[in-house]
């Protein structure tokens, strides 16, 4: 990539930005932010406040349009298998495909099967939401605990919670991750089996965190029917791609909601993998979402790269990663209901782009995938913005928030934004020592007392940010957020040549992981490992 011409361009002109300040180029060019800014079907992107001018945006363009976005754009929206490692496509936007427009792999069009699992995840959630879907006693469900991890849970869990104002009341959704026993036994405590509706949701079928969860949900559940088998198929679910598996776990595959393996995990939760959503806020929404995220699917495959949101989010973040070594992009939502985008884009991002290997099998000279991080506003404000104004890294932030409350109450709505606009104006304009100084001096400081807190006070500002203001967040906007997220992360990962649908990093802790379990079965002490290794696990076995 070093020698790559657009990349090199890029290099020599970071050290004429690197001088510059933004609140200068803002104060030379009345006209920045309506150069720097896009709309999308409600949505205002500002992204003028970042280390660019216009001719950092023609450069990043150059490299994007080396690296062929558009042409990998296409090829992924085709069905062609782009994820080169499993050799399949990544057909996530087929799932959300509202035009219907075919989408074929082996020569088949996927259109037809999409459609049929909507209409069965509509047909059954609609049932669970009426009461018509009773447990093995009659009663209706009051409660939905989908067992799942990574992609079958965290994409589920932040849109449940993105959506809390949308989910039927009365219904209670649950999810359960964690092998660590408190996260089932705390969630199940105060549930009753016969109105508990388990999904298990997986891929493969074969996490060992899901199955152990699911396998342990099932004890509990014929516990209470003196282990009458039959109750399992009222009260289980299964969403996977493998009926196999499935079937060989005890759960009829009658009750299989399927997807397919051209959806990644991550990718995943608006396949069957959302029925916990589904059953939360109902098909109707379910499917405003998909038609978020389609519109935001044809805005990214139809608008020039220069007007294009993701494109454009995709390129500051590399800007920033690989030219300024900005190691960690901040996700700042300022909305309550949004606290767990940080963490589901964790996933979606650090699974995808933590790679240090090439399409073509090389290990790469840049940086690629940064960490991703993040807390709703204005909490995050009390916890760690003090780095973030002061501190020595560069961290560039995403402000993300709507214009309405979902909740208004009082001036609680302009207090937030208050926060949400001064926020990313603090960290742009800073405080200069002047201005710092003669701040003290009007509160009546001065002598040495003065001479330090200027130094302590003073904030150099230019730090980035990226601001996203909504209308209001909806079952729409949701969708449009997440699937912009999305295509950022695929055109980063097209930037830096890495395959972002696979996710070979985490296998070597589940292998090794597996080994460890077998050696706990009994109370020998353990010396194949590292000193530290065996030291911990015995440890561990002597006290247990
Ligand atoms: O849905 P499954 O197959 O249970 O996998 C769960 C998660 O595990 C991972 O493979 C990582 O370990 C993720 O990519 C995936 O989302």
């Amino acid at each position: 990539m070093q020698e790559i011409a657009a990349w090199k361009a890029l290099k020599a002109h970071k050290q004429e930005i690197e001088n510059l300040y933004m609140r200068d180029l803002f104060a030379a060019d009345p006209q920045r932010f309506e150069s720097f800014s896009l709309q999308f079907q409600g949505l205002l992107f500002d992204y003028s406040k970042n280390r660019i001018n216009a001719e950092t945006l023609r450069l990043l363009l150059d490299l994007a349009d080396y690296a062929d976005v558009g042409g990998w754009t296409a090829r992924m929206f085709n069905g062609e298998p782009i994820n080169i490692t499993e050799d399949r496509p990544v057909l996530h936007v087929a799932l959300r495909n509202r035009g219907n427009r075919p989408i074929h792999v082996d020569g088949e069009d996927v259109m037809p099967l999409v459609n049929a699992v909507l209409a069965k995840m509509r047909r059954f959630s609609d049932e669970v939401r009426s009461g018509k879907w009773q447990g093995y006693s009659g009663e209706p469900v009051t409660d939905v605990v989908n067992i799942g991890i990574g992609g079958s849970d965290l994409g589920p869990v932040m849109v449940t919670e993105a959506l809390k104002p949308y989910i039927k009341p009365g219904l209670r959704v649950h999810f359960v991750s964690n092998i660590d026993s408190n996260h089932l036994v705390q969630t199940i405590k105060g549930l009753r089996p016969e109105t508990t509706l388990f999904i298990v949701a997986s891929k493969t079928f074969t996490t060992q965190e899901t199955l152990t969860n699911a396998r342990s949900a099932r004890a509990w559940l014929l516990a209470a029917y003196d282990g009458d088998e039959r109750a399992v198929a009222r009260h289980f679910v299964a969403l996977s791609t493998n009926a196999a598996e499935v079937k060989r776990f005890g759960i009829d595959t009658n009750n299989m909601f399927e997807f397919w393996d051209w959806v990644g995990g991550r990718y995943s939760l608006w396949s069957a993998i959302g029925l916990s959503i589904a059953i939360a806020i109902g098909m109707e929404n379910f499917e405003a979402m998909l038609q978020g995220a389609y519109e935001m699917d044809e805005h990214f495959r139809s608008a020039p790269p220069a007007e294009n949101i993701p494109v454009i989010m995709a390129l500051l973040g590399i800007w920033y990663n690989d030219f300024f070594g900005a190691d960690s992009h901040a996700i700042l939502p300022y909305n309550q209901y949004l606290h767990r985008f940080p963490a589901y884009l964790q996933q979606a991002d650090m699974e995808s782009n933590g790679k240090h290997t090439t399409r073509d099998n090389q290990r790469v000279d840049y940086l690629t995938g940064p960490v991703i991080w993040g807390e709703v506003g204005t909490n995050g404000q009390h916890a760690f913005y003090q780095l973030l104004h002061q501190g020595t890294k560069l961290i560039p932030a995403d402000f993300i928030a709507a214009v309405e409350s979902q909740n208004p109450l009082g001036e609680h709505q302009d207090i937030l934004l208050s926060n949400f606009f001064a926020q990313t104006e603090a960290l742009m304009v800073g405080r200069s020592e002047a201005r710092t100084r003669a701040d003290l001096e009007a509160e009546g400081y001065s002598g040495d007392k003065l001479e330090q807190l200027v130094v302590h006070k003073e904030f150099e500002g230019n730090r980035p940010t990226n601001s996203m203001l909504f209308q209001r967040f909806d079952p729409h906007s949701v969708g449009m957020l997440i699937a912009m997220y999305e295509h950022k992360i695929f055109v980063q990962g097209v930037i830096w040549n890495i395959n972002s649908f696979d996710q070979m990093g985490v296998e070597l802790g589940k292998q090794l992981a597996k080994t460890i379990q077998r050696e706990l079965e009994d109370d020998a002490p353990v010396s194949e490992h590292d000193a530290s290794t065996n030291g911990l696990i015995n440890h561990y076995k002597r006290r247990r």
